[in-house]
């Protein structure tokens, strides 16, 4: 059984004043997470990633309207389990590092977060892991440097000992050797059988530690593959945005996909990736495909094969 499961996940939300307009942020994203694997979510800017984490997390804004469902080991996330299980068994590594409490020292915010462990040891041993000087432990929020405040909020969900660990674009600002680490910790976390979702729009890095890699677009999952599918000319991936992705990698064609992603407001009435599409047919225009299961993986494609 998978620790994590979502399935049709939608997300809208209420715009303006007086008349109101409601865009679709999110129209379907499916997805399972299962314990000792590392699963990348990989898409451009505004494909849904961020909304996923925090709708998993229950901290989506007031005015965002969710369908579809989130287990949970076996159960559906209610609010209220959410606000339980948060920071606990799910722990969240914040794509802005404004998430950190503005008003307590760097320190004190770490030991908060830990479970099970001496907070102080616990705390100091991983400063030590990010090189983070021991002054730091003193420092508030607003004395950080953007990558310190990065390596302090890896920190926290480090010593969280959760369950679930979703890091929304975690290395942003870190130099390569800090990145390493906190790669190499994700993958340890994995290894003793936590599910680590790593969110990024870097397919490569991505597949340097990833088992397995579900590809985002315009508020779909539009292909969930194996890693080791990104091989090649493309030639076991499911979807034509995927094989595209992977395609346009330096080490590849490098050649980027013409167009653009849809904006939630614009969107094609038939499949999202139809007008990009080099291989779409009259029929993809007209409905949205469903998301089936194909070779180990699972695509949202008709002709897929
Ligand atoms: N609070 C909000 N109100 C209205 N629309 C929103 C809100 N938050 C996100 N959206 C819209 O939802 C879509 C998905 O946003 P999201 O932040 O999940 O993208 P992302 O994949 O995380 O992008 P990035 O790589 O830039 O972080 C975007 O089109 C965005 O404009
Ligand atoms: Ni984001």
């Amino acid at each position: 059984m998978s620790i994590l499961e979502v399935q049709q996940l939608s997300i809208s939300f209420l715009q303006g004043r007086g008349k109101q307009t409601t865009t679709q942020a999110i129209i379907s994203l499916d997805l399972s997470l299962e314990a000792g694997e590392i699963l990348a979510v990989v898409g451009s800017s505004g494909s849904g990633k961020s909304l996923l984490a925090h709708a998993i997390l229950g901290i989506l804004p007031d005015h965002a309207k969710m369908g579809g469902t989130i287990v949970y080991d076996g159960e559906p996330l209610t609010p209220e389990r959410q606000a339980a299980l948060r920071g606990r068994e799910i722990a969240l590594i914040p794509q802005a590092v404004s998430y950190l409490d503005p008003l307590m020292k760097a320190g004190a915010q770490v030991r908060t977060a830990v479970r099970d462990k001496d907070p102080l040891e616990a705390q100091q041993e991983v400063f030590e892991q990010f090189r983070l000087d021991p002054g730091v432990e003193e420092m508030y929020p607003f004395q950080l440097s953007g990558g310190m405040a990065r390596r302090v909020l890896v920190s926290m969900a480090m010593v969280s000992g959760a369950k679930v660990l979703i890091a929304d674009e975690p290395t942003p600002g870190l130099d390569e050797s800090v990145m390493e680490e906190a790669l190499r910790l994700f993958r340890q976390c994995a290894d003793r059988g936590s599910a680590v979702m790593l969110i990024t729009h870097d397919l490569e890095s991505a597949l340097r530690i990833a088992d397995r890699i579900a590809v985002f677009y315009a508020g779909t999952t539009v292909e969930i593959a194996p890693a080791s599918d990104f091989a090649g000319r493309g030639e076991r991936l499911r979807h034509p945005y995927s094989r595209a992705l992977w395609r346009a990698l330096p080490q590849n064609d490098f050649q980027p996909i013409p167009g653009s992603q849809p904006a939630p407001d614009a969107l094609p009435p038939g499949c999202v990736f139809e007008p990009r599409c080099d291989q779409a047919t009259a029929e993809c225009a007209k409905e949205r495909p469903e998301h089936r299961a194909l070779r180990g993986g699972s695509v949202r494609c008709i002709h897929a094969t």
